[in-house]
């Protein structure tokens, strides 16, 4: 165990794709990705609609097991492991990368029960008080706890778009992860609501890794560290065009491509 956590510490990386495909049926949606996530870092998947971001978002955490055609080539590295490998349980892997989704999604159960839910599920045994620090831990690290700690027993829907997408983000953090996987997360969201889930992904970046696939130009550029251009090839596969720096992606791009779609000359 001991041995497993410090090679952890080694690798820079939270999850690594080698040579990646995926398919639905026999149509080919992402083809031979190649792409090391480092921890602690905000990483942004972008490119025009259908080049496969939520299709490679969803494949990090083994979402797209419940899509029935869905199939994954090659491997996907979490603490060395390919999540893809018999044996493993996805149920396991989605508690430590977890997941929010386009639009906020709350049950229609109380703001505390939703916190809750995950850890219930996951049959954690928990003392009353010990769920309640757990509830107030990540409401607060949703940066929720304030606006919500004198309703707990109200309805999560009663709660305005971005404070329910923030009580989702607090339900992900409630089963403690490692990895956070948004997928377009404001675009249901007014532009303040955006920011503060922007100002939010800076803070959670310190204890999670987090990977969010955006349409939003200004959003990669501002509020990532990493940044992913894909885009479909003649076979309408999608393929990772160029990966680095935020800043080196849009200020200086090394493929044509990249320059033009930054440059919102297509898509
Ligand atoms: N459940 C599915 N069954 C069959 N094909 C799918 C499914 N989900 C996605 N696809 C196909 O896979 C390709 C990639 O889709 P995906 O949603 O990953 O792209 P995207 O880049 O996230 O697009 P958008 O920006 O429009 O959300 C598209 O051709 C899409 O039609």
């Amino acid at each position: 165990m001991t041995i497993i956590h410090e090679m952890d510490r080694s690798n820079p990386n939270a999850i690594e794709a080698r040579n990646m495909s995926v398919y639905y049926g026999s149509f080919r949606a992402v083809k031979n990705v190649n792409l090391a996530i480092e921890k602690n870092r905000i990483t942004a998947l972008i490119g025009p609609s259908g080049c496969g971001k939520s299709t490679v978002l969803r494949s990090f955490n083994r979402m797209n097991d419940l899509v029935a055609s869905a199939r994954v080539e090659g491997e996907i590295l979490f603490h060395g492991e390919n999540i893809y490998a018999p044996g493993v349980d996805p149920v396991n892997v989605r508690r430590r990368i977890g997941m929010v989704f386009q639009k906020p999604n709350p049950f229609p159960k109380s703001i505390y029960e939703n916190v809750a839910y995950g850890p219930r599920i996951n049959g954690w045994k928990l003392s009353k008080s010990q769920m309640d620090e757990l509830v107030e831990r990540s409401l607060r690290g949703a940066a929720l706890w304030d606006e919500v700690k004198d309703k707990l027993n109200q309805n999560g829907l009663s709660l305005s778009g971005g404070q329910q997408q923030r009580l989702c983000i607090a339900r992900a953090l409630a089963v403690e992860p490692e990895v956070i996987l948004m997928d377009e997360p404001c675009s249901a969201l007014d532009p303040i609501s955006t920011l503060k889930i922007e100002e939010l992904m800076f803070e959670l970046r310190q204890n999670y890794t987090i990977i969010i696939v955006t349409h939003n130009m200004q959003q990669a550029s501002r509020a990532s560290d990493y940044t992913a251009f894909f885009l479909m090839d003649s076979d309408r596969a999608g393929q990772l065009i160029e990966y680095g720096p935020t800043s080196q992606i849009f200020q200086n791009p090394k493929d044509e491509r990249t320059e033009q779609y930054i440059s919102g000359r297509f898509g």
